[in-house]
């Protein structure tokens, strides 16, 4: 029935306003209008219909990316959008397309990695699409291992060029997205060899086809990698494979901020660090922790809707039977994902301010920070794409048989999501970056430095070794002082722990190798600290709206003491907690889903999701959910004609010849 909402109950149920938590979700009233704006505007324009993605065959797939992604083009400078509309338009298009790459990649490598002068000549080409351009780092043989690339680019003083070169099949460029079909340039990286001698990873930007006939120039071979995991997903874009045979490229096409090749063919190192080659990693990075929280936000409210609509078991008396939202098991798989959601909006937030500082002080040649933003985009990416892509197909679960099919929207959002675990780095390489840095500051205590920012925890390092949990009753848990000294403790000593059997190895490399694996569950325990610490600052903020802050408190709760009940192990085992007070956490949690129930409905309405982006029957506002299955499957194109197309060639001999043998 059109028009009927059939979530009111449980909307009646909330306990806080609504229309203020959309503005905390969206950061500001400014911010949450834009949104609003922009996902209307392309829920109402057919051209950006995505119900039948996952019917099309690959160049169908394809062919309609690319007229999504110019139409988008075209509205953006019809409606003179301003960046901030034109970047959410993209994102409520909701189709990974060479545009992502273009302004999330190659843009930003030229504006981190160019000097001025390059700067003004490739931006303004850039900036109207004249060129379009991606990202050229991995290849066949190395992603992770960036020192380990093997394109060469080497300079030839006889014609102030370089000359870029694939030597060997695993130094093909093999990933990139929109380099395949699209992609008229690239910002390749490449080994940079002076007069014989090797000087590193760099970047150049490297013309690869015609803008006139978008023919691949002389000496480049180029095309796409072949489909993707999922059908629809990311098998929208054109990751690439290239390789150079001795392309020349002028001199003036290597990003040259970092370090700068002169006209005879001598490098001159700028006083930036040469980890700036790896800036625009680090900006994407922090880019992927913002969208974690919209990833697993959308899983987390198609989860809940449905999960208040379906019924299973429970009937008395012929009366209706149990929603399945109120069975104990499902709140304590979906709560801690719908806490997480908003903990990782806050937590990228943050990072987003992080990645700003850093940038600024960058600018004034104050590097000091670097360290700790790398360490942060670097583990931060990697804890919220693993806990988003595991919460994802935990909310396919949630939803039961129907959220395998495609029409939940589930499984496409898995297939799109999870090559974030890999891709920006893999998750397990970034986590031993951070590990890296914990050791690195352990092994610094006591020289007088004391350390700062998010690892400031580690300067009370006395206090944290030898403190004990002072819970004594399941409500203690909610004072933030007892959760916060729990992670910190915990944190901590996993650090030290991993500091002091490390400190046994003559060689400190083999070392770390060895204990790779602990070293990683440290560095989780950081990375869990700082998003845990984040919520609370959040919560210091002063947050306007009838109980929105004391929903806000309850999903704090939730996010922090379901990791400490997952991971209670660590707690125990560093013997921060008893036994005795980790049940008494558990009772709290039990506790805390219960003030979540009444306002589940309404803690995923404030995302705002219209039901063109939510993609997703079980999911969408009215909660008429059997309808529109039904509906849906009369849709399929199988169910075109009652008779399927090869009922003679196969289904009918196959009879016969069953009758056959039954007579024999
Ligand atoms: C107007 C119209 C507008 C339209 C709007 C449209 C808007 C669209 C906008 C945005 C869209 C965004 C969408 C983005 C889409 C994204 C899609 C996905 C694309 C995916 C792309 C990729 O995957 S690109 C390839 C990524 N590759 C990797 O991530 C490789 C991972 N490997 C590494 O990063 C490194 O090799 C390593 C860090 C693992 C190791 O490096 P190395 O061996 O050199 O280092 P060491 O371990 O020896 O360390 C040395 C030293 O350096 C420090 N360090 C390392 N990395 C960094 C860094 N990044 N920054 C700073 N410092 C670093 C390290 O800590 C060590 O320090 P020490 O002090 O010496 O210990
Ligand atoms: C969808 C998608 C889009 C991409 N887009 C781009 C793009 O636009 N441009 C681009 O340049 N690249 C792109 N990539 C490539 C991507 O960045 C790399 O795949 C990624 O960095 C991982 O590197 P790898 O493939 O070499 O993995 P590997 O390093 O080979 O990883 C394989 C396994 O080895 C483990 N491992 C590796 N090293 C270590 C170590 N030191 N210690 C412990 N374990 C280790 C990993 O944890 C993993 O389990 C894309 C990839 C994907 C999937």
């Amino acid at each position: 029935m059109e028009g009927v909402d059939y979530l009111a109950d449980e909307r009646k149920k909330t306990e806080f306003d609504v229309e203020e938590m959309k503005i905390v979700w969206a950061g500001s009233r400014h911010t949450f209008e834009v949104s609003d704006r922009m996902a209307k505007l392309v829920a109402n324009d057919p051209v950006f219909r995505k119900d039948d993605r996952v019917m099309l065959a690959r160049k169908d797939l394809f062919k309609n990316t690319l007229r999504k992604a110019t139409y988008a083009w075209k509205r953006i400078n019809e409606l003179r959008l301003s960046e901030e509309e034109a970047s959410k338009l993209r994102s409520f298009v909701d189709e990974p397309a060479f545009t992502d790459l273009h302004w999330g990649m190659f843009v930003p490598a030229i504006k981190g990695q160019g000097t001025d002068e390059q700067q003004k000549k490739w931006l303004p080409l850039a900036y109207k699409m004249q060129i379009i351009g991606c990202y050229a780092q991995t290849e066949l043989g190395h992603g992770s291992n960036v020192q380990g690339l093997e394109t060469t680019a080497t300079f030839d003083p006889q014609t102030d060029e370089f000359v870029i070169h694939s030597p060997t099949l695993t130094s093909s460029k093999w990933w990139p997205g929109g380099l395949g079909k699209v992609s008229t340039h690239g910002v390749v990286y490449a080994r940079l060899i002076l007069d014989g001698q090797e000087h590193g990873i760099h970047g150049f930007i490297v013309q690869l086809r015609s803008l006139e006939d978008h023919r691949p120039l002389p000496g480049i071979t180029v095309a796409d990698i072949g489909m993707k995991f999922g059908s629809g997903a990311y098998n929208t874009m054109d990751n690439g494979l290239l390789r150079f045979d001795h392309v020349r490229i002028p001199r003036d096409q290597m990003l040259m901020r970092v370090s700068q090749v002169t006209r005879d063919g001598k490098i001159v190192q700028s006083d930036v660090p040469r980890q700036l080659v790896y800036g625009t990693m680090v900006y994407v990075r922090q880019t992927i922790v913002q969208d974690a929280s919209i990833a697993l936000s959308r899983a987390v409210c198609i989860a809940t809707r449905y999960s208040a609509v379906r019924r299973q078991f429970g009937s008395s008396n012929g009366g209706p039977e149990t929603q399945v939202i109120d069975y104990k098991t499902q709140q304590s798989r979906l709560f801690p994902l719908l806490a997480s959601a908003y903990a990782f909006r806050f937590v990228g937030e943050w990072l987003k301010w992080l990645y700003t500082d850093v940038t600024q002080r960058l600018q004034a040649n104050d590097f000091s920070t670097l360290p700790e933003a790398h360490a942060c985009t670097a583990g931060l990416k990697s804890l919220t794409t693993s806990v988003t892509a595991d919460g994802i197909e935990e909310s396919r679960k949630l939803c039961g048989g129907h959220g395998y099919l495609a029409s939940s929207g589930l499984p496409e959002l898995f297939a799109v999501y999870v090559p974030a675990c890999t891709y920006e780095g893999d998750n397990t390489v970034l986590m031993l970056q951070v590990a890296r840095f914990l050791m690195k500051t352990v092994s610094q205590l006591g020289s007088g430095k004391p350390p700062v920012g998010t690892i400031s925890y580690m300067g009370r390092i006395e206090q944290l070794m030898q403190c004990r949990c002072a819970v004594k009753k399941a409500g203690d848990w909610l004072n933030p002082n007892a959760v916060l000294e729990a992670f910190e403790a915990r944190a901590a000593r996993m650090s030290v722990s991993c500091a002091q059997k490390l400190s046994k190895f003559s060689n400190p490399e083999e070392g770390f190798a060895e204990l790779s694996a602990d070293l990683v569950e440290a560095a989780v325990a950081h990375c869990q600290l700082i998003v845990v610490s984040k919520f609370f600052e959040k919560l210091q903020q002063d947050i306007p709206g009838k109980g929105v802050k004391r929903q806000l408190e309850v999903l704090c709760g939730v996010y922090s003491l379901h990791l400490l009940h997952k991971h209670q192990g660590d707690f125990l085992a560093t013997s921060y907690i008893t036994p005795k007070q980790a049940s008494l956490a558990n009772d709290q949690l039990r506790e805390l889903y219960s003030q979540v129930r009444p306002n589940a409905i309404a803690l995923v309405d404030a995302f705002n999701y219209t039901d063109h982006y939510l993609g997703s029957i079980l999911g969408c506002y009215d909660g008429n959910v059997y309808p529109k299955l039904y509906e849906a499957a009369w849709r399929d194109p199988l169910n075109d004609s009652v008779i399927p197309d090869g009922y003679e060639q196969y289904i009918r001999p196959l009879l016969k010849q069953q009758l056959r043998v039954a007579k024999l």
